[in-house]
């Protein structure tokens, strides 16, 4: 079963077209990563999904229903962690949690949920405009679990969090999976997509640029992994037989190194053979794969195609890559 599909959704605001045309199947139980730069859509999308905003044109069922036309029965079957959510300053933590309860008429406990998304007890206790955007975050993420919902709909959850709640928000949403929850995830982090989902979507633009794992992403730009390798007799004598390997493009020597571009992941061990019977020595292999950060911006820059491996990426900051303009 799909537990999201779109076809054909289109949301225009005047001249802009937010989201364009966008078909996208989410299988039931998947973690899937919608993942774009600022302004891609995402947000738009999911609130066409949830009927926050209708569409110009298109469609769009969720968990077997029309998003327009059935949204009572998708809301109690749909957890939400909206970006940018609303607190109620005065109130404390847990009262927010029991108030999504009541509203959802579910049964949780509220304390468990609580220690779920890992507020202590007695920050439950505090006012939550005392909580910092980390604690908000987790907050609204409680929120969003109330009701064991079979669709959780998180738009950018990482946002706030330091890099423990990061973790920790992903082996949520691990966890959330094999309670056979699908998870929809918006993010314009990347390693916070890669470290959770089965899939992703790129969105770019309000169109969607590609549909694949990582891998298959990667596969897709070019393989495009580096290969560096050192060797003990010096490597000008084997620039030569190295080039001459299929799959195997831009090969430097100086001095005893070598480094390549791997175009088809099956070159690297034919080089590793062609250089043996070439006879050189070889005291060393560095392969490195196309970056996160290089592989995003070929799908969201049009220059698909043109992805360079890590070492010659530009350098990253912090330890996040972001999709940016
Ligand atoms: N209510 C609105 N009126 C006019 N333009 C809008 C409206 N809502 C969104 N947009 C525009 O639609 C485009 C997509 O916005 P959206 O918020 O969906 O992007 P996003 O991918 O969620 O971005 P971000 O990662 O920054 O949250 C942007 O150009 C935005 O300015």
């Amino acid at each position: 079963m799909t537990a999201i599909e779109t076809t054909g959704l289109t949301k225009a605001y005047g001249d802009l077209v937010a989201v364009d045309d966008l078909d996208l199947a989410v299988e039931a139980g998947e973690v899937f990563g919608f993942l774009g730069p600022n302004g891609a859509g995402k947000s738009t999308t999911i609130n066409m999904l949830l009927d926050f905003t209708r569409p110009t044109a298109g469609s769009a069922t969720v968990l077997g229903h029309d998003a327009q036309t059935e949204i009572d029965e998708i809301s109690p079957r749909v957890g939400v962690l909206p970006e940018g959510f609303d607190i109620y300053p005065r109130l404390s933590g847990r009262r927010h949690i029991e108030f999504a309860i009541e509203t959802k008429d579910a049964a949780d406990d509220p304390d468990a949920i609580v220690e779920r998304v890992g507020l202590s007890a007695a920050d439950a206790d505090r006012p939550a405009g005392d909580y910092s955007k980390g604690m908000r975050q987790r907050l609204a993420t409680g929120m969003a679990l109330v009701g064991d919902p079979d669709l959780l709909i998180m738009d950018e959850p990482s946002s706030g969090l330091d890099p423990h709640g990061i973790r920790e928000m992903q082996d949520l949403v691990r966890s959330e999976a094999e309670r056979g929850t699908t998870v929809f995830f918006s993010s314009h982090i990347l390693q916070h997509v890669e470290a959770v989902c089965d899939r992703v979507g790129v969105l770019n633009d309000g169109e969607l640029v590609a549909v694949d794992t990582i891998a298959g992403l990667r596969e897709e730009i070019g393989g495009g992994a580096s290969m560096e390798l050192i060797l003990a007799d010096g490597a000008a004598d084997v620039r030569e037989p190295a080039a001459s390997v299929a799959g195997i493009t831009d090969v430097v020597a100086s001095d005893h190194t070598l480094e390549c571009t791997v175009t088809d992941p099956a070159a690297k061990a034919d080089l590793v053979i062609a250089l043996d019977r070439a006879g050189a020595t070889i005291a060393d292999v560095r392969i490195e794969d196309v970056s996160l950060e290089t592989l995003f911006t070929a799908l969201t820059s049009g220059d698909e195609g043109e992805a360079e491996p890590d070492a010659t990426a530009a350098p990253v900051t912090a330890s996040e890559t972001e999709v940016s303009r």
